[in-house]
Order: structure tokens, then C-alpha cells, then sequence
């Protein structure tokens, strides 16, 4: 099987600033560093092949986001290769829309930056807006939008550009459940379309009765990569030990990983 993403030991290194101060510092003085380096990604690596459909899993600011966000291309990776065969796009609440302009617009200005020509936007646009199921909404600034809405908005365009790769993050869990069935309809569609897709998700459900693979991410390391049962069950075991930790072991575990990103309190 031929890979289509391939992710080799990928950082990505925020600066911590506690004074507003020292970010100028940083900016205006040449070869000091001041604020403090913080890996929200540590040493990544993993592989993804055609047809894979993998759930990203972890705690919150384990670094789900920020690695869909540098496959997408929406961030770069501090070090580290990223090859990504094929086109990708992301669905994520809040990302890639204008507020100012409106839901038309936004789709218009999506498509023109993917590179579709005016013929091809003209044919596309109505299957869009008729997925969306927004209506008369389409012509208001997504401003006004409800995050439900947005994420319908998202998730219609990017699913009828017809990626090759498709990251989802978080996007399913903000609409109806009407919604969040007709798109997962989508996502089998594409899935025996043999397209790659990421999935993040809290919810441990639709991960399983979606995903074949899972990578579980411990504050910005890679912890488990492998077959869903398997990673999740475990997952779930930790989830588990971690609701029942008093106070001090949490914060022991705490400890050990903010250590792990360099950020020791
Ligand atoms: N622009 C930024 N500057 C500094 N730190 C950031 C930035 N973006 C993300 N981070 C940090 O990187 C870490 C990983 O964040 P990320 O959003 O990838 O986590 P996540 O696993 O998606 O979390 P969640 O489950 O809460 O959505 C977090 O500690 C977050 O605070």
C-alpha cells in the first residue's frame, strides 16, 4: 500500500512569554532568547496509507489540533518532515472562514484559493449551499452563524471540493445530530472511496465505529499507534486510572508531562 502521509519526528516549539515585555525583547533583540520554549509537538513521527481512516486521541492540549493543523497546511512544524500525497483539507470549527463576509462569499473565496476556476466554482456552489442546508442564511455574514452553522458551512465545502485527505477535528461534535449523521454518511462514502481521512473526537463511540487505526497523543508525544480496539482500550484504561488519581498523583502525572514539553512549573 502506498503511503500518503508521511509524518518523521515533527516539533512544533510555542515561545512562553510571562511578560508582555519580553516578547518584544524577542523580537528586537538579535541572538537572545527570552520567554520560554514550550513543544506542544514532540518528536511525531507516524505513517498513514491510502484508505486509512485514523482518530487522533489524548487529553486536552495533548497536541491533536496542532497536528492536524501542520498535515492540513495550516501551520508549519518547527522541525521535522511532513509529505502529504495528494490534496488536504481541513474541517475544523472557526478555521478558514471570514466572519466579515458571508456564506456565499466564503465559499467563492475557499474555492478561489483551492484554485477552481470561475466555471467550476458556478457548478460547485449549489451543492454546497444545498448540503449546508443553511437556506437563506448562505447570504448573511458568518458572523451571525451559530458554531453548528459554521461547521456546516466548513464541512460542506470541504467535502464537495473532494479532497484526497480530509482532517477532521473536533467538527461533528458542534452539529445536530441530523447533521453529524448525514455527514458521517459522507465520510463512508469516502472511506470506500479509499480516501485518507483523520478524525479527532472525544467521543470514544464514533471513534470506534469509525476509525481502523488510532494515534493517542501524551502532551505532545506519540504514546500508541495502532489498531482502534487495541489503542482505545487502552486509552480508555488510562481515562479510567486518571478519573479515579487523587489529587497528588494527578498532579505528579501533570508534572511529568509538562517536564516532558519543557515546561516545567
Ligand atoms: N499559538 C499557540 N501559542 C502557544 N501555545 C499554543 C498555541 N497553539 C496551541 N498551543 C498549545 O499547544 C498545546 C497543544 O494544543 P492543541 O490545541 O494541539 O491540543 P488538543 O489536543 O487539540 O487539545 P483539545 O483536546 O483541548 O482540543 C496546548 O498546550 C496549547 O496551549
Amino acid at each position: 500500500m502506498s503511503k500518503t502521509v508521511k509524518v518523521n519526528n515533527v516539533s512544533k516549539r510555542y515561545k512562553l512569554y510571562g511578560r508582555k515585555l519580553d516578547r518584544l525583547r524577542d523580537l528586537i533583540v538579535p541572538g537572545k532568547s527570552y520567554g520560554k520554549d514550550f513543544y506542544a509537538l514532540n518528536g511525531v513521527s507516524f505513517e498513514a496509507e491510502h484508505g486509512d481512516i485514523i482518530g487522533f486521541v489524548g487529553v486536552n492540549g495533548s497536541g491533536k489540533s496542532t497536528l492536524s493543523n501542520i498535515i492540513a497546511g495550516v501551520i508549519p512544524q518547527t522541525s521535522g518532515e511532513v509529505e502529504v500525497n495528494g490534496q488536504a483539507a481541513l474541517i475544523a470549527v472557526n478555521i478558514g472562514l471570514d466572519r466579515k463576509l458571508t456564506g456565499r462569499e466564503n465559499i467563492e473565496l475557499k474555492l478561489l484559493m483551492l484554485g477552481f476556476n470561475k466555471k467550476q466554482i458556478r457548478e460547485l456552489e449549489p451543492d454546497i449551499i444545498e448540503f449546508s442546508e443553511l437556506g437563506q442564511f448562505i447570504d448573511q455574514p458568518v458572523k451571525s452563524y451559530s458554531s453548528g452553522m459554521k461547521s456546516r458551512l466548513g464541512f460542506s465545502i470541504s467535502v464537495n471540493i473532494d479532497p484526497d485527505i480530509l482532517i477532521i477535528d473536533e467538527a461533528l461534535s458542534v452539529g445536530d445530530k441530523a447533521f453529524a449523521e448525514k455527514s458521517l454518511a459522507k465520510m463512508k462514502e469516502f472511506k470506500e472511496a479509499g480516501k485518507t481521512m483523520f478524525f479527532v473526537s472525544h467521543s470514544i463511540g464514533q471513534m470506534r465505529s469509525f476509525c481502523e487505526k488510532v494515534l493517542w497523543l501524551e502532551y505532545g508525544q506519540v504514546k500508541r499507534y495502532g489498531p482502534v480496539d487495541e489503542v482505545l482500550n487502552e486509552y480508555e484504561q488510562f481515562l479510567d486510572q486518571y478519573k479515579h488519581m487523587t489529587k497528588k498523583e494527578k498532579n505528579k502525572h501533570r508534572k511529568a508531562a509538562l517536564k516532558r514539553q519543557n515546561l516545567v512549573e
